[in-house]
């Protein structure tokens, strides 16, 4: 029979070392953090719930941890944000051991300690099905930097931040029934679905540098977060099919598969790249910025004036995107 309390010892054993803003660890009813002055306080909160973000074939346990870790991190990097402090909150199956549960902290442990998160706290419950697990995450950005949705202006360039699809393809692969036969050429694609990225470096130069408008993370695929920033914006975004970057292993999949990568890259979801907008007149500055700090900003479309909503761009002919995101409670949820 699991102890609740050992449990939670054992957890919290190999929690990476608290950060100087923590004036109350983990341990008390509830922790106590101080924010450098200057700064305000960015929260966000995401799930990984057990058959609907990850199924035993595609992620071991430690990669659940470390992909809960990351996508709430990838949210405080959309805001030019730095992550400072996690509360976990753990729905556990008995089915599960307390050496799996162990093996999900370490994953999240190693996301928290590259990034500079500490643990100050969380919730243990039991679960009496699947294994869910909510983080909060706690962060900070200089007072009214904040980069939102709602800034993007037309004129503006639209740009993301590295390759898009490359997870989608990766959870294709891991559902297949011959999964091994393909892992061994395709480890990119698993690695972006299992580890994914944030981009706070990204989220932090392009904050630095004054000249971004509007950020997004891209959680459910290019096409949801680009109508989030029309909507958010009240402008009209066209984003240019032939512009958007794919791996050259995900398309060589996609090949393999007799599936169009671009599909993967607007409704997959899951890269954690960010989408922003840019003002044209000092794009390059911007860009070259970037690239000085091994950043790569590459441009996807621009912004106009116009009802809300995205436009897409192929072979020479523009119409409205057809193409939907993900979405929990759609089809394709
Ligand atoms: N159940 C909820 N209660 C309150 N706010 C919510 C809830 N679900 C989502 N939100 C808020 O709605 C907005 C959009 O959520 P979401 O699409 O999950 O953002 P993201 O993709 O960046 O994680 C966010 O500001 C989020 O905090
Ligand atoms: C087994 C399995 N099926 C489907 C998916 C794909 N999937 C699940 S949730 C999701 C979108 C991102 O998750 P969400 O909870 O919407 O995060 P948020 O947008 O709030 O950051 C995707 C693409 C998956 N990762 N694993
Ligand atoms: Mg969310
Ligand atoms: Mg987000
Ligand atoms: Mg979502």
């Amino acid at each position: 029979m699991r102890d609740e309390f050992q449990l939670i010892r054992e957890l919290l054993r190999h929690r990476p070392r608290p950060g100087n803003e923590v004036e109350v660890d983990v341990g008390d009813d509830a922790a106590v953090i101080c924010p450098r002055s200057g700064m305000s306080l960015v929260v966000t909160c995401d799930t990984m719930m057990e058959t609907v973000h990850f199924l035993p074939c595609t992620m071991a346990a430690s990669d659940i941890g470390w992909k809960g870790m990351a996508a709430n991190i990838s949210d405080i990097a959309a805001m030019g944000g730095n992550p400072i402090g996690a509360v976990i909150s753990l729905a556990a199956p008995e089915e599960w051991s307390d050496g799996q549960l162990a093996e999900v902290y370490r994953g999240l442990g190693e996301a928290a300690q590259r990034f500079g998160v500490s643990i100050l706290g969380g919730d243990t419950v039991r679960s009496p099905k699947h294994l869910v697990l909510t983080i909060t995450l706690l962060g900070e950005v200089e007072k009214g930097k904040a980069l939102l949705r709602s800034s993007a202006r037309p004129g503006d360039i639209v740009f993301v931040t590295g390759d898009l699809g490359s997870s989608a393809a990766g959870l294709h692969l891991l559902q297949r029934e011959d999964a091994e036969e393909w892992q061994g050429c395709f480890s990119s694609l698993v690695q972006a679905h299992q580890r994914p990225i944030p981009r706070v470096d990204a989220g932090r130069l392009l904050l630095a540098s004054g000249l971004v408008p509007a950020c997004d993370d891209i959680s459910d695929g290019l096409a949801q977060e680009a109508s989030e920033i029309a909507e958010a914006s009240g402008v009209r975004l066209v984003l240019e099919g032939e512009r958007i970057p794919l791996a050259p292993d995900m398309r060589a999949y996609a090949w393999e598969c007799g599936i169009d990568p671009l599909n993967w890259a607007l409704s997959g979801g899951e890269d954690f790249q960010l989408l922003g907008t840019g003002s044209r007149d000092t794009w390059e500055a911007l860009r070259e910025r970037a690239t000085a700090c091994g950043i790569d900003l590459i441009p996807v479309g621009w912004v106009e004036a116009g009802t809300p909503g995205v436009d897409y761009v192929e072979n020479g002919k523009r119409k409205p995107l057809t193409q939907k995101g993900y979405n929990h409670f759609a089809a394709n949820g």
